[in-house]
């Protein structure tokens, strides 16, 4: 057995839970995901300025991000899928359990999921999570292949910064003074990802508030 490892303050408002999905919530939500990814409005490479691709592959749900708004139509011109209220509610439950506070969980209604998949080369350079309109937290999922992820200040993309590994099944949110951090995915570790789950590669859902 792995050694347990302990849930950790990164930063005021940053907070990161290992194994916070069971495995078999791991395996849901990669199913789900999988079913997400599949066209029409499915899973694809964001293109940024310049005709320049993200390396990662993304599928969004409620709203979907494209440099730099959020739109209701998909990238092949089909509507966005819906949010599930389900996936919303485990935003809600991993909220109150991250930051110990239920009263505040209870109004975050998270209507955008942010779904990435990384393949062994894929990165995700530093950057804010800034076009949503609200300032409610994010709540990330890991999935698969573990990750580095690395948090800073809300000033600029430079040191300091902390690198958190992110392992298959673990919750991090990121609200409150750490809502506008800069943060990224500089690697994955290729081969992580935990046998009880069929993933080559990583996986990981945001769920964000629009204020839209
Ligand atoms: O993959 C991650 O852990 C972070 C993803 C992210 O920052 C984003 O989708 O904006
Ligand atoms: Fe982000």
């Amino acid at each position: 057995m792995p050694l347990p490892r302990d849930r950790a303050h990164v930063a005021p408002g940053a907070v990161h839970v290992p194994d916070w999905l069971s495995p078999e919530r791991q395996t849901a939500l990669l199913a789900a995901s999988r079913e997400w990814a599949r066209p029409p409005a499915g899973m694809h490479q964001i293109e940024l300025r310049e005709g320049r691709k993200m390396s990662i592959r993304t599928v969004c749900l409620g709203w979907r991000w494209e440099p730099y708004r959020f739109t209701r139509v998909a990238h092949d011109g089909h509507p966005v899928k819906p949010m599930p209220q389900w996936l919303a509610e485990l935003g809600r439950e991993a909220l109150a359990d991250a930051y110990g506070r239920p009263e505040l969980a209870a109004s975050y209604a998270p209507d955008i999921a942010v779904v990435n998949y990384y393949d062994r080369e894929a990165r995700l350079g530093m950057h804010q999570d800034k076009e949503e309109r609200s300032l409610a937290p994010v709540v990330s999922f890991s999935l698969g292949d573990t990750c580095t992820f690395r948090i800073g200040g809300t000033e600029h993309r430079n040191r300091p910064w902390t690198d958190v590994s992110l392992q298959s099944g673990d919750l991090f949110v990121f609200g409150g003074p750490s809502r506008m951090a800069f943060h990224a995915v500089p690697r994955t570790f290729p081969g992580t990802c935990p046998r009880h789950l069929d993933l080559v590669g990583r996986v990981n859902i945001t769920l964000r508030m629009s204020g839209l």
